[in-house]
């Protein structure tokens, strides 16, 4: 490896370099959907930001030697809302299945259509749920966890250095937060674990009675089912920090008796509109779906690698304004960069270097625009300038082109190569000219073989 990765930490609040646990099998996680409702830009943020360490990790480690795991938090009382609302006449399994796969599929999609690639593993909480319930066995067993009025809860106060990721002292978590403290919890920081299910709730028999578990539960049992106890990286949005990964790191490490629980946290900054965080329960949000698929927003629809150029254009760490002239920014940018296939290439090492310093995509997008610009007119440069986009997954394709536009465009060349023996120059260049406006590309050879002139063409874009 020729450049060193460094990384912010939120854990350490210091850029240090990163060491993996394991060359041969870098293992991270992040914080996937809660499935009831379509995402919003603000959740495309980290799926994206995320895709682009993958792709770094893989350049770095190889492509075999990295594991991605992102969960699907299926279980959620939002969940059973939307089921109810939604499908009243069906039995609230029923429900809810319906409600979580469909969501399900529309993320899939709309995060494919960003450029994002598949994570190697994306389990469901719904089918961890023995995992979880071993951990809280572990819990209760240690003296970390007590079972109060149907519930098992986590004792904060049984950690004693609890608060380490969001440098909260205990005593102040609920501070000024004006939430009645239950009467059932120890302390106010304490946070659910299990909890009983009425009939009309979804849940699984468990030794406390027959219930659901609580958010955090989840990607504890997750990670280290698929990762390990220790796993390398932890990423998600800037909102996870406290409670959910606060909480998470509280389970695992007391449950396995470990210092951490993975040695770098990773968090994206906001996607804010007029400078408050995109939120569903804000109703200030656009869905990728409707940036993707309708005219909602700027009147018209865009294209998933202009929203995801959009994205990187900014530092990962810092907020988002978003907004149409950010995107027709992107585009603009997008439109002079040759359509190109990844190859086997090496990325230009500028591109790394700034990839490699805490994912600085600004640099890198600067660089790669620079790249581009060489590359149109030196074609020579065309594949370090493709396995360099590779890695920002912001490589424009070449269009397809289905086969009746293929064949009138082969007919036009050979018309074209007829204009020219005949001398009739004025007609040749007319053809080429109209080709050109439709983005068709010409290249003049000479048959190796005969020496005569021979024509082959491309889709620019
Ligand atoms: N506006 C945003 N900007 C950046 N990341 C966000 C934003 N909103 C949510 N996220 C991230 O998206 C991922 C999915 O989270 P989740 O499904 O819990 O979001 P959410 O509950 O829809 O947010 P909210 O309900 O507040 O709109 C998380 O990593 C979260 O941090
Ligand atoms: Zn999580």
């Amino acid at each position: 490896m020729s450049v060193p990765l460094k990384f912010y930490n939120t854990l350490t609040r210091q850029k240090t370099v990163f060491e993996p646990i394991d060359p041969d099998n870098v293992r991270m996680y992040v914080c996937g959907p809660t499935v009831y409702d379509y995402a919003h830009i603000g959740n495309a943020r980290p799926a994206i930001v995320f895709d682009v360490l993958y792709r770094l990790l893989r350049h770095v480690y190889g492509a075999d030697h990295v594991t991605y795991a992102r969960n699907i938090t299926d279980v959620d009382d939002k969940i059973n809302a939307r089921a109810l609302r939604d499908h009243p006449g069906l039995p609230l399994n029923e429900a809810i299945r319906q409600v979580t796969e469909k969501t399900e599929t529309q993320y899939h999609q709309d995060i494919a259509a960003l450029g994002c690639l598949p994570p190697n593993v994306e389990p469901r909480a719904t089918d961890n749920i023995p995992q979880m319930i071993e951990i809280i066995e572990t819990l209760i067993a240690r003296n970390h966890a007590y079972v109060a009025q149907g519930e098992v809860l986590f004792d904060t106060k049984s950690m004693q250095d609890y608060g380490q990721l969001s440098k909260r002292p205990l005593d102040e978590q609920q501070a000024g937060a004006r939430i009645a403290v239950d009467a059932h919890k120890k302390n106010p920081g304490d946070f659910v674990l299990w909890k009983l299910s009425s009939e009309n709730e979804p849940g699984w028999e468990s030794p406390w009675g027959r219930g659901r578990p609580g958010w955090h539960i989840e990607c504890s049992a997750m990670s280290q089912r698929y990762l390990g106890e220790v796993f390398d990286i932890h990423g998600g949005g800037l909102d996870l920090i406290f409670p959910h990964h606060e909480n998470e790191i509280a389970q695992s490490r007391c449950a396995h008796g470990t210092q951490v629980m993975a040695n770098l946290w990773m968090h994206n900054g906001f996607v804010q509109v007029e400078g408050r965080k995109m939120s569903k329960s804000d109703g200030n949000f656009i869905t990728i779906n409707e940036l993707l698929a309708t005219k909602t927003f700027g009147g018209r629809s865009w294209p998933g690698e202009v929203l995801r150029l959009a994205m990187l254009m900014t530092h990962y760490r810092e907020p988002i304004d978003f907004s149409v002239k950010r995107l027709e920014e992107a585009e603009r940018l997008l439109a002079k960069w040759p359509a190109a296939e990844p190859g086997k290439a090496e990325p230009c090492p500028i591109v790394m270097e700034a990839l490699a310093d805490d994912l600085n995509t600004v640099a890198a997008v600067q660089r790669l625009h620079a790249l581009a610009q060489e590359a149109n007119g030196d074609s020579s440069i065309i594949p370090m300038f493709a396995a360099s986009a590779a890695l920002l997954g912001v490589l424009p394709k070449k269009a397809e082109i289905d086969e009746a536009v293929a064949s009138a465009v082969d007919a036009l060349v050979a018309m074209r190569l007829e204009m020219l023996k005949a001398k009739n120059f004025a007609e040749a260049d007319k053809i080429r000219n109209e080709l050109g406006e439709k983005g068709i590309q010409l290249k003049d050879g000479k048959d190796p073989a005969t020496g005569e002139r021979v024509t082959t063409w491309e889709m620019k874009r």
